[in-house]
């Protein structure tokens, strides 16, 4: 994997800019698909070498787990929750860019949307925060689940996979993530759906989220580094010419179909609202996914709720959640995205609530409220809680 050196067109640009902006990142991608993975990574690398990184996250429950835990990484974050950033809470974006960047004066933000954000939306929402402030559009990485892909794509039809088609559509840079889930012969068919949506960016094999972190020392300088993918062939197809030299900032590499004006895009970025929404109608791509958010009133059976979990229905794709149960006694961290079931042990520094969040398309929640319910009620009080 190689990074080319500035083009001279990039490095007048780069004279061009705003001295002091913000690089943001948008992470995107589906519910589940390895974002926060990305997230904990790449703030790790940006703190190794010194500098100040800085999150805005975005949840479709009424409490930031993944945050609560991101708090103790000593990073300064903003939350928006309860809504999808591309539409409730669109407007306050920019706000919170500002107010992230006047209180802690980061050298970077990374906004994580929630799985069923349109990244077009939030794209335009970077834009309006760059009226407020100096932020400057550095990438859209989408992350996909190869597995949940492969099987989505069966359906393409599916407002699902229109949504995750949305996501790589928008994408500067592709991790193809949790490919440890799907056998190597696959990668190439995975990786022609992919570039059937999205010709140009970058993208990357990874499992869990790991990538080369010096890319994004080239994307805060404002151009996007060849990679080469799994299968050997040069990531940019539409200038697959070997070791051909090719560079595009954030905003030329967007497809078309991502409803953007790509004339002067990355000027776009740093000064106007250059964005074409004609004919796109962003929430439609996404109002059928709801979030349920559970707080628990004690501990509970442990061996009943992975039973309970695993008899949720398909359209439940996501729960995540903080839970302390009647046998264990530190506290532990749950995470359930397409049928996968993980458990790790935490030790917060601060009071966390036991909490749980179910994500997924038109599921019913009185029965998934009476099924949680009921489990509460089968721990009896004689029963010594965990300390
Ligand atoms: N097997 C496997 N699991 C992974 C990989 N990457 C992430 N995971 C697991 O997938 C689950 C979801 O990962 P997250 O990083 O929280 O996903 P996310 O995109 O932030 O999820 P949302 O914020 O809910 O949309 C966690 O249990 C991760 O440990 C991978 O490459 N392989």
């Amino acid at each position: 994997m190689s990074t080319h050196p500035h083009t001279q067109a990039d490095s007048h640009k780069a004279t061009q800019e705003a001295p002091h902006a913000v690089p943001v990142h948008i992470l995107s991608g589906f519910l589940g698909s390895g974002k926060t993975t990305l997230l904990t990574r790449a703030l790790d690398y940006y703190k190794l070498s010194g500098r100040r990184p800085a999150v805005l996250m975005n949840e479709l429950g009424e409490v930031n787990l993944d945050g609560m835990l991101l708090l103790e990484a000593d990073v300064p974050m903003t939350e928006m929750l309860g809504g999808c950033i591309c539409c409730t809470v669109r407007g306050d974006l920019g706000m919170e860019l500002k107010q992230l960047i006047d209180e802690h004066q980061p050298d970077v933000i990374f906004v994580e949307s929630t799985g069923a954000a349109n990244p077009l939306e939030m794209l335009d929402g970077v834009t309006d925060a760059s009226l407020l402030t100096h932020v400057r559009l550095a990438s859209v990485i989408t992350v996909v689940d190869a597995a949940q892909f492969a099987e989505k794509s069966v359906s393409p039809r599916s407002k699902t996979f229109r949504l995750m088609s949305d996501q790589i559509r928008c994408a500067t840079l592709l991790l193809l993530n949790k490919t440890d889930l799907v056998p190597p012969s696959e990668w190439p068919k995975l990786e022609a759906a992919i570039r059937e949506l999205n010709a140009h960016a970058p993208m990357l094999p990874t499992i869990r989220s790991e990538m080369d972190f010096t890319l994004f020392d080239a994307m805060d300088a404002g151009t996007t580094p060849q990679v080469r993918t799994a299968t050997g062939s040069c990531s940019c197809h539409s200038h697959s010419h070997g070791e051909h030299a090719h560079e595009h900032g954030a905003g030329e590499q967007h497809d078309p179909a991502c409803g953007h004006s790509h004339q002067g895009h990355s000027e776009d970025f740093h000064h106007q609202d250059g964005h074409s929404h004609e004919g796109h109608a962003p929430h439609e791509s996404h109002e059928h996914v709801m979030a349920y958010t559970h707080y628990f009133q004690g501990p509970i059976d442990s061996e009943q709720f992975e039973a309970l979990i695993g008899r949720l229905p398909d359209d439940v794709f996501r729960a995540k959640g903080i839970l302390r149960f009647t046998d264990t006694v530190s506290p532990f961290l749950f995470q359930y995205a397409y049928r996968q079931m993980d458990f790790i042990k935490i030790t917060p520094k601060t009071l966390v609530p036991s909490v749980a969040v179910f994500i997924g398309e038109h599921f019913d929640k009185s029965v998934l409220t009476a099924e949680l319910a009921a489990l509460e009620a089968a721990v009896s009080p004689q029963e010594p809680s965990s300390p």
